[in-house]
């Protein structure tokens, strides 16, 4: 399989954050989005950024915005298709995604989900990371593992079938992940959940604290 092109989930309302747009806080100095281009761009033939309204705010970013072509924030199943979308203009075969808030993501992430694809028709791989036993136990049913739906591996070849999902009112990405038989790519939680990401003003000074510890 050739290199996937890259695109970085931003087209949510951030309403837990108040509003606006989570991937231009600072951590260290640099914008959560520069964070997450600086992990992704090594790992990827090239690089989108999914977001909705004025393209203008993310101009000295120097990629190209990708808005949503779903209406009404149909959640990152949305993201996902405008990706697909730009990915077979440029010929290529896959995406593979990551979410805005999430300064910390592994640096093998495409390699690791790549691999977990082999042998598939269309290649479909969502990461997966240990719960601890804290959470898994406050998970009531004992769920073993998080899944972290907007970061994977994602077919072009699969586009219309999202898309006439999406339309049909589809919103949560596992359902439509499993019925197309997506695997799953285990990494490592420790010392930390490397996809924690930064939904409240908590989670800001949380990035901030691991990103000085780092
Ligand atoms: N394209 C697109 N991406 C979305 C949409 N909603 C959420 N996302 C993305 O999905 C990822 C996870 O989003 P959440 O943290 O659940 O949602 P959020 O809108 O960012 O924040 P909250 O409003 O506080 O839930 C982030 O990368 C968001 O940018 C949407 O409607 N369209």
């Amino acid at each position: 399989m050739t290199k996937p092109l890259g695109v970085i989930l931003a087209g949510g309302q951030a309403t837990r954050m108040g509003g606006g747009d989570k991937g231009l806080l600072q951590i260290g100095g640099q914008s959560l989005l520069s964070h997450v281009i600086d992990r992704l761009s090594p790992q990827v033939s090239g690089l989108a950024l999914n977001a909705n309204g004025d393209p203008e705010r993310f101009a000295e970013l120097g990629l190209p915005v990708l808005p949503d072509t779903i209406e009404g924030f149909a959640g990152p199943l949305a993201g996902v298709l405008a990706g697909l979308d730009w990915a077979a203009e440029q010929g290529a075969d896959s995406i593979v995604t990551a979410a805005a808030d999430t300064p910390f993501f592994p640096r093998d992430l495409v390699t690791r989900l790549t691999q977990a694809a082999e042998g598939q028709v269309h290649p479909l791989v969502l990461a997966i990371t240990p719960r601890s036993g804290d959470e898994a136990l406050k998970s009531g049913g004992g769920k073993r593992v998080n899944r972290h739906p907007t970061f994977g591996l994602w077919p072009v070849a699969l586009r219309d079938d999202l898309r006439a999902a999406l339309m049909d009112g589809l919103r949560k990405v596992v359902l439509w992940t499993d019925k197309h038989e997506g695997r799953e790519a285990l990494f490592s939680a420790d010392p930390f959940d490397p996809f924690f990401n930064v939904n409240t003003p908590e989670e800001l000074d949380r990035a901030r604290t691991l990103l000085e510890q780092a």
